[in-house]
């Protein structure tokens, strides 16, 4: 399998009054070509820092690259300059985000947007464009595309916007799709649309997606592999079916725990005590350690290393230690969240 991208020793930092906000810490991941690989997290565990990085569209200053490499075809996108970058993005690389609304231009009809990118990259003429433009929302689904392709994204419900953007970013066919939580606007029902849409496309143009999300419940149907993020670090990951049967992570046992089950409709969901880790200052040991039941005192003052488990899966957790003592998941750690897919 060829790998895409390489991400290794990446950090990333914020400059602001009270000190640097190390948002990104240490990240290694790989992506292979045609894989979806889901990054999954609590709200503020880097997940975005670290998707936005891979397009160099982080903010700098106040952001910086403290570390690390992004090996992109084995290219060094951080060593890129901004020119070459700006034929890295969109072409090779594309992202769609949560809010289709901050990104689509509001004043823009929608078929020049998506025709904008194919004649400046792929010089196409307008004519062939605004036909590839066409082509493009009938392959994401979007009903009357001949008349459609002329209207304003206001004129879009919210789901048609994400799969305009999905086009858009799709238009120059890229090796790399990154979708940052592209569906947590959307009610159910399009939601489910939207991932099944992405698969379908992966399938057909053998674009690789980087799936970021909260959720763990949208990355059973929807990911190859997953890896975990907590307080900017990676703390497991694995393949789908690693990480729902045999998560060696008690943050990954926690999110498990955290998703809804079928059979407890009425229960309130648990939510895992405490709050993340502040960046400021982040912890020298485990990031979870101060919210993990299990947490021994080695745990707060060093960070665990990686355990192999097996070929994909990687875990960074004391308890994985021959001298720790035996822990079990909880039960309803265990494939939790594949029963409440059905
Ligand atoms: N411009 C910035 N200045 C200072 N801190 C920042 C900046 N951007 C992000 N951060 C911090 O970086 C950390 C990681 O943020 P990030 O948005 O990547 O988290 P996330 O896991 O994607 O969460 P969410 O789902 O809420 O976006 C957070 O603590 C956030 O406050």
């Amino acid at each position: 399998m060829k790998k895409l991208l390489d991400v290794n020793h990446l950090s990333v930092s914020f400059t602001t009054f009270g000190g640097d906000v190390k948002a990104v810490r240490d990240v290694n991941f790989t992506l292979n070509e045609k894989e979806t690989l889901a990054i999954v997290g609590e709200s503020g565990s880097g997940k975005s820092v670290t998707a936005q990085s891979l397009m160099r569209l982080v903010q700098m200053p106040p952001g910086k690259f403290t570390d690390g490499t992004i090996e992109f075809n084995g290219e060094d996108l951080i060593q890129k300059s901004e020119k070459q970058m700006e034929s890295v993005r969109g072409q090779e690389i594309s992202m769609i985000f949560q809010d289709p609304m901050t990104s689509l231009n509001p004043i823009m009809t929608v078929g020049k947007q998506i025709s904008e990118s194919l004649i400046k990259h792929q010089n196409m003429s307008k004519k062939q464009a605004h036909k590839r433009g066409i082509e493009l929302l009938k392959l994401v689904g979007l009903p009357n595309a001949e008349a459609r392709i002329n209207q304003y994204p206001h004129e879009y419900s919210g789901g048609m916007r994400q799969r305009a953007m999905i086009a858009i970013a799709l238009a120059c066919t890229p090796e790399v799709l990154i979708a940052d939580e592209p569906t947590t606007a959307l009610d159910v029902t399009i939601q489910a649309q939207i991932l099944s849409l992405m698969d379908d496309l992966k399938k057909q143009m053998g674009t690789a997606i980087i799936l970021i999300t909260h959720d763990l419940g949208v990355v059973a149907n929807s990911a190859n592999r997953v890896a975990v993020m907590y307080g900017g670090k990676i703390v497991e990951t694995g393949s789908v079916d690693e990480i729902f049967y045999n998560a060696r992570h008690p943050y990954t046992w926690g999110l498990l725990e955290s998703m809804p089950k079928l059979e407890d409709d009425n229960k309130e969901l648990h939510a895992i005590p405490g709050s993340p880790p502040d960046l400021l200052d982040p912890p020298k040991g485990c990031p979870f350690a101060a919210r993990c039941p299990y947490a021994m005192k080695v745990c707060k003052n060093h960070m665990p290393e990686y355990t192999e488990l097996s070929d994909t899966q990687k875990t960074a957790c004391w308890l994985l230690d021959e001298r720790a003592p035996d822990v079990e998941p909880p039960e309803s750690a265990v494939a939790g969240g594949l029963k409440s897919n059905g």
